[in-house]
């Protein structure tokens, strides 16, 4: 007899929810807005990029877990609600039918619950092409695109107003002060000098205290409309704008984004042609970074690839903040015995983390992480995005954003590579420049010094 798979034999984590959806086709979207016309409650899940995406609203069912088994448990809870589902999805292409949200601790040590969210509605855009997919856990619900319009327009008759910037909004110091963040960094220097690794990723916090609550939506729209090269994205109190893609999957293709050198672009000089290209990528120390970064997601991601191509040289990456050296990465994904390819979230747990937002080697790097930052990352620099019932999905690194704790407080997270030409005090300007899409989106002012 030969051995059961270890699918077969792995006993189901929850009872999985027996879910039923529709999807069918829309008009298309109002070209200049697109999908933002839906962002307009602070509980929409978000997934934006260029007005194209996926905006969710409500939940059906929800799945928690953390610790070191995070993504296998995630991908097996998955697999159960995806075999007790009926899905109606005439359209079946990336992101139609059935769907969940997610956001990943950064930590296999930390005790922030990563979570799964299957959503109600989803309002989803494609090259212009738009879709309504409704899902539901309630045997006796009518399931027709009737009853899915007047679902959503129930989720839209509740318009999140607007928040005007208060006297009493500030800015305040994380878990480090600025001083005890440029110790943290220096040592970080010195671990890499003794040769123990050749990056380390720090990060820190800042808070923003608001002085009214705010409107998530209208942060998210902003963070949409000026970062529209970035994912944009909402999961659950998770909110930001990342420019980096871990990995996405459509069909038999997988791509990433990797980022890694940063250059500010409000201390550049005015006018100068060049600058960009000639600083960054002419700059050795940011070269080197870079490399660690793309070989450390090529050699975790070969094995699951036939081909895999990426550009020799990384290009300049222009965001309004600042500009960074990226290489994008494409894969041919080789399918195993019985024709499948892996999921999203497979390829996830393979890459996560990469020295992107950890450094190498990565177990060096995660204990140093743990050593100085003395921060709980939580969701930050984790995995953030959406994957659909036939392994495709998006997931990227959730940078450039921030956690709202409360209505009125926020915390942001912003981290580099530190290699051993790293300078802390350009370390620390370099946490700013990455704070300021956030700050911004908030209203507040960006402190003058940066
Ligand atoms: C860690 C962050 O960003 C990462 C670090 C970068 C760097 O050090 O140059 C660039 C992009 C990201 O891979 C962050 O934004 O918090």
């Amino acid at each position: 007899m030969s051995n059961p798979s270890p699918a077969a034999v792995a006993t189901p984590l929850t009872q999985a929810p027996a879910l039923r959806s529709i999807t069918f086709e829309r008009g298309d979207l109002e070209l200049s807005t697109g999908l933002l016309d839906y962002v307009i409650r602070n509980d929409v899940h978000t997934w934006i990029r260029r007005g194209g995406g996926l905006v969710g609203f409500g939940e059906v069912a929800r799945f928690t877990t953390s610790g070191p088994g995070r993504f296998a448990e995630g991908q097996q809870w998955w697999r159960e609600v995806i075999a007790a589902a009926d899905v109606v999805d005439p359209l079946a292409r990336p992101g139609t039918g059935l769907l969940a949200f997610g956001s990943f601790a950064f930590s296999k040590t930390s005790r922030h619950p990563s979570r799964l969210i299957v959503p109600k509605i989803i309002v989803g855009s494609r090259d212009g092409k738009s879709w309504l997919t409704y899902i539901t856990d309630d045997d006796g619900a009518e399931l027709s695109p009737a009853a899915a319009e007047t679902a959503l327009a129930s989720f839209l008759d509740d318009v999140e107003p607007e928040r005007k910037p208060s006297q009493e909004d500030r800015l305040a110091p994380g878990i480090l002060t600025e001083e005890q963040w440029m110790t943290a960094v220096s040592r970080g220097v010195a671990h890499i000098r003794d040769g123990e690794l050749s990056k380390l990723v720090l990060a820190r916090d800042v808070v923003a205290e608001l002085g009214s609550p705010i409107s998530t939506a209208q942060v998210l729209r902003e963070l949409a409309v000026r970062y529209s090269d970035c994912w944009t994205y909402s999961v659950d109190g998770l909110i930001g704008s990342t420019p980096e893609m871990l990995i996405k999957v459509e069909d038999q293709t997988a791509r990433a984004r990797v980022l890694a050198g940063t250059l500010d672009r409000s201390s550049a000089p005015a006018g100068e042609a060049g600058y960009a290209d000639r600083v960054l990528a002419g700059s050795e120390k940011q070269q080197h970074e870079h490399e660690i970064a793309i070989d450390s997601l090529t050699r975790q991601l070969e094995p699951f690839t036939r081909t895999m191509t990426s550009h020799s040289e990384p290009f300049v990456l222009e965001l309004p903040n600042v500009w960074h050296l990226a290489s994008d990465v494409t894969a041919e994904l080789a399918p195993d015995g019985e024709g499948r390819v892996p999921s999203s979230l497979a390829l996830v747990e393979a890459l996560h983390p990469t020295a992107a937002v950890c450094g190498t080697p990565t177990t060096v790097a995660g204990e140093l992480i743990r050593e100085l930052e003395h921060l709980e990352r939580g969701p930050y620099a984790g995995p953030v995005g959406w994957m659909d019932a036939v392994g495709n999905g998006e997931w990227g690194i959730a940078l450039r954003g921030a956690v709202v704790e409360t209505p009125t407080r926020v915390r942001m997270y912003a981290g580099c590579g530190i290699v051993e030409a790293s300078q802390p005090t350009a370390e620390l300007a370099e946490t700013w420049s990455k704070f300021r899409p956030m700050i911004e989106a908030l209203g507040l002012p960006v402190p003058l010094r940066y």
